[in-house]
């Protein structure tokens, strides 16, 4: 038997073995030329830690809250979508997994679990994810379910006015999604003689592209829940995100799945943070598949983060088991990163510990 997996990076390796090529390629894939997607990652590593020594770490909390909910680590599910693609279990055990890791999930509104489905399934903490087609009325429509079935907060992407260039998607045809939310709400054929990506057919014929942040607006004049936004980048994006009113900032860039050679999150978050200046919290996502990275994203002001792919690749290989040890493994990594770098809550973890480039650069000069 194969020895079982011992970090993310092991999971997805198994993942690749589990799952149809299709779908790893459409889960694992980024835009275009993947430099963005390579950054996500690379920009961790470029981060040192500089541990402190001798400080009592004989116990190590790492329990934190996110608008007022109790979380066990500050790391909490993305929005993915078409869970079924990695698993028939669908989005229904990765909630289930999160709420026995007692930590948030993000359902996705591409979700192959209808969302009523997914909300009985568990007591977990959820957040809905919202997806603005042109026809806003559907918008209205999930917004409102996920309201009354108990969501606690709408996350809207905004950096999908369409889909992203994802070369592999094309190559191999990608089928497009199966969205269970939008039975009976809608139908769209898409055009089989066509070729390419059938996923990017179908978010064209859907996605708003005329979404803008007078919608914002809109979106908080439909719903008694906070309303965050997903898909920060810059500073004076994130300040108009406070102008109107959100209750959260995701700095993303949906995992380099979107628009390629963005800057990578980590690297923008400490800016976002400053501009934000504690008016709300502030996540963020990309590229995080060890505890030192987590600990490196609060440690530049982040209040939690979001992991997306790993999620997929546990879900792929062992179902609701393979989520909850991925979330299990990145929640014991970043509680041994803690007791070695010489902080025994989160409270404790400061910008004094870790070293970015533009640090070394600094102080060269
Ligand atoms: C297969 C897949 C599907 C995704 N679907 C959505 C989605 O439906 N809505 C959304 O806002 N983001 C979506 N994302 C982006 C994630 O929410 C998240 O930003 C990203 O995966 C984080 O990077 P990571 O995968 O490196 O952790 C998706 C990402 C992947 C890999
Ligand atoms: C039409 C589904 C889009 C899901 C998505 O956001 C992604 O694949 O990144």
């Amino acid at each position: 038997m194969e020895s079982p997996p011992l970090n993310l990076r092991e999971f997805e390796e198994l993942a690749r073995r589990a799952l149809p090529k299709m779908f790893f390629d459409y889960i694992r894939g980024g835009a275009e030329d993947e430099f963005t997607l390579r950054q996500n990652t690379e920009a961790f590593q470029r981060i040192s830690l500089i541990p402190r020594v001798l400080v009592d770490v004989s116990s190590v909390n790492i329990s934190t809250s996110f608008l007022g909910y109790d979380l066990s680590a500050p790391i909490m599910v993305a929005p993915t979508g078409q869970h079924k693609f990695a698993h028939p279990g669908g989005e229904v055990s990765t909630a289930r997994a999160a709420a026995k890791c007692k930590t948030i999930m993000v359902l996705s509104f591409s979700s192959s679990c209808k969302i009523e489905e997914v909300a009985s399934s568990c007591n977990a903490i959820r957040f809905f994810q919202l997806y603005v087609y042109k026809r806003r009325e559907i918008a209205v429509k999930l917004v409102n379910r996920a309201e009354s079935l108990g969501f606690k907060a709408i996350v809207v992407t905004v950096d999908t006015p369409r889909l992203g260039r994802r070369e592999a998607d094309i190559r191999n045809k990608m089928i497009p999604p199966k969205i269970s939310n939008l039975e009976g709400l809608l139908s769209i054929d898409v055009d089989s003689q066509k070729g390419g990506s059938y996923l990017e057919q179908f978010a064209s014929e859907t996605f708003d592209p005329s979404l803008s942040w007078k919608d914002i607006v809109w979106l908080k004049s439909i719903t008694k829940l906070p309303v965050l936004v997903k898909g920060i980048l810059s500073t004076e994006d994130a300040r108009k995100a406070i102008e109107a009113g959100v209750s959260g900032i995701i700095v993303s860039n949906h995992g380099a799945r979107q628009l390629d050679y963005v800057s990578p999150s980590i690297s923008v978050l400490e800016e976002v943070v400053k501009a934000v200046g504690g008016a709300v919290p502030v996540l963020v996502d990309g590229g995080i598949r060890r505890g030192t990275d987590v600990f490196k994203a609060l440690a530049l002001g982040a209040n939690a983060v979001m992991v997306g792919r790993p999620i997929l690749y546990g879900l792929a290989v062992e179902g609701e088991q393979g989520v909850i040890k991925v979330i299990e493994m990145l929640k014991n990594e970043l509680e041994l990163t803690m007791a070695l770098a010489g902080c025994p809550t989160l409270k404790d973890i400061t910008r004094k510990h870790v070293q970015t480039p533009a640090d070394r650069l600094r102080s060269l000069m």
